[in-house]
C-alpha cells in the first residue's frame, strides 16, 4: 500500500470514497516518516495539500489536532482542514486528509536569502502562535524548521505537520534529537509549553549557525558557547538561555523577552548612532578650526608674495629710470 500511494503519476485523480470529491495529483510536496503529501487540483481547480498517512490511526490523530486548531479562538494556527476520506485503490483502501496548501519558503532558506535578522521576528511570531495553542491544552511537539513555512504578503511563519501535537501531560510522541529537550538531557518528554520553548530555542540557534551540531559531553557548556558566539543573537540571549534552562512556563514570557531585547538592541544602536553624530559634531568642528589656521597661514603668504611681488616691481621701475 506504501508503494502505491507513494509513487503517484502527475494527473492522477483521487476520488473520495464517501464524499466523492475529487482531487487531481500536481506533484509530491514531501515525504516524511509518517506520510507522503501531494499538491493536488480540487474540482474548483483551487488547490490544495492532500495527506496520505501510512497509518490510519495517524489520520484520524492529525485530523483530531487539525478540527481543534481550527477552533482555537478563530485563529488559523495549523493548515485548515478541508475533507476527510478514504480512496479505493485496486483491492485496498487508504485513508486520506485535504488541507490548505501553504504556499512559502522553507524558513532555514528564507533566513539564508533574507537574513538572520528575521529570527527575532519570526520568534516573536511563532511564540504568539504557540502561546494559543498552549492555552487550548496542546503542546506542538515536533517543533523543527523543518515544518515551518515563511508565507509572503505578509510575511509571515506558518507550521505544517501538527502530526507530533499532544495534549499537556502527555507524553510526546514525535521528536527530532535535535529540538528535543530530552536528547540534550535537559528535559522530559512530557507534553508542556517549555518543551516546545526549548525547541523555539535551538531553532533561533540552528539559524543563526546556519546548521545543527552534535551533542558533546559538556551541554549546557556547548550550548552556551554556540549561543555567545553569534554576535545575530545577542538581543535574544536571555531569551534563548532561559528557554534552554526550561525557566518559562509560557511562551508570552518569552516573546515579551525577546521584544525587551530588540527594544535593547534598538536603543542601543541608536545611543551609538547619537554618540557617534556627536563625535562627528567634534570631529567636524575640529576640522573646522584646523581649516580655518590654514586658511589664515595661506592668506598670510598670499600677502607676503603679494608685498614681494610690489617690492620687486617697484625695483625693476627704479632699475630703469637710472639706466
Ligand atoms: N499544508 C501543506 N502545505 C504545503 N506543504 C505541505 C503541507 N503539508 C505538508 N507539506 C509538505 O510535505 C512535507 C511532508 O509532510 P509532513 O511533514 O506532514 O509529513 P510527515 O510524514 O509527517 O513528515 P515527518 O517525518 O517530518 O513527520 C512537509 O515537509 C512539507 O514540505
Amino acid at each position: 500500500m506504501k508503494n502505491q500511494v507513494c509513487n503517484l503519476r502527475v494527473g492522477t485523480t483521487i476520488t473520495g470514497k464517501w464524499h466523492q470529491h475529487s482531487y487531481r495529483v500536481l506533484k509530491m510536496l514531501g515525504m516524511g516518516a509518517t506520510g507522503v503529501v501531494y499538491l493536488v487540483e480540487k474540482q474548483d481547480q483551487s488547490l490544495a495539500a492532500l495527506k496520505f498517512s501510512f497509518q490510519s490511526m495517524s489520520v484520524s490523530a492529525e485530523v483530531n489536532v487539525l478540527k481543534h486548531l481550527s477552533k482555537v479562538h478563530g485563529k488559523v494556527l495549523g493548515p485548515s482542514l478541508l475533507d476527510v476520506d478514504d480512496w479505493k485503490i485496486s483491492t485496498h483502501q487508504v485513508s486520506f486528509y485535504v488541507m490548505e496548501y501553504i504556499k512559502g519558503e522553507p524558513f532555514l532558506s528564507f533566513i539564508k536569502n533574507r537574513g538572520v535578522e528575521w529570527i527575532g521576528v519570526f520568534a516573536i511570531q511563532l511564540l504568539s502562535n504557540l502561546n494559543e495553542l498552549h492555552q487550548a491544552g496542546w503542546t506542538f511537539g515536533d517543533l523543527k524548521p523543518e515544518n515551518l513555512v515563511v508565507t509572503a504578503n505578509p510575511v509571515s511563519v506558518r507550521w505544517l505537520d501538527v502530526g507530533g501535537t499532544t495534549l499537556h501531560g502527555r507524553s510526546i510522541k514525535e521528536f527530532t534529537d535535535f529540538y528535543d529537550r530530552a536528547h540534550w538531557g535537559l528535559g522530559t518528554r512530557k507534553a508542556e509549553p517549555s518543551y516546545d520553548l526549548f525547541a523555539v530555542a535551538m531553532i533561533m540557534l540552528h539559524a543563526a549557525h546556519g546548521k545543527r551540531f552534535e551533542k558533546q559531553d559538556l551541554v549546557r557548556e556547548q550550548l552556551k558557547k554556540a549561543l555567545l558566539s553569534k554576535s545575530s543573537l545577542a538581543p535574544y540571549r536571555i531569551a534563548i538561555q532561559k528557554a534552554i534552562e526550561g525557566k518559562y512556563s509560557s511562551a508570552e514570557e518569552m516573546k515579551n523577552d525577546i521584544v525587551l531585547g530588540l527594544k535593547g538592541a534598538h536603543s542601543q544602536s541608536q545611543h551609538s548612532s547619537s554618540s557617534m553624530k556627536a563625535t562627528n559634531r567634534t570631529q567636524r568642528s575640529a576640522t573646522r578650526k584646523k581649516v580655518k589656521v590654514k586658511r589664515k597661514r595661506i592668506h598670510v603668504l598670499e600677502t607676503c608674495l603679494l608685498f614681494v611681488s610690489v617690492m620687486f616691481m617697484y625695483l625693476l621701475y627704479l632699475f630703469f629710470q637710472v639706466l
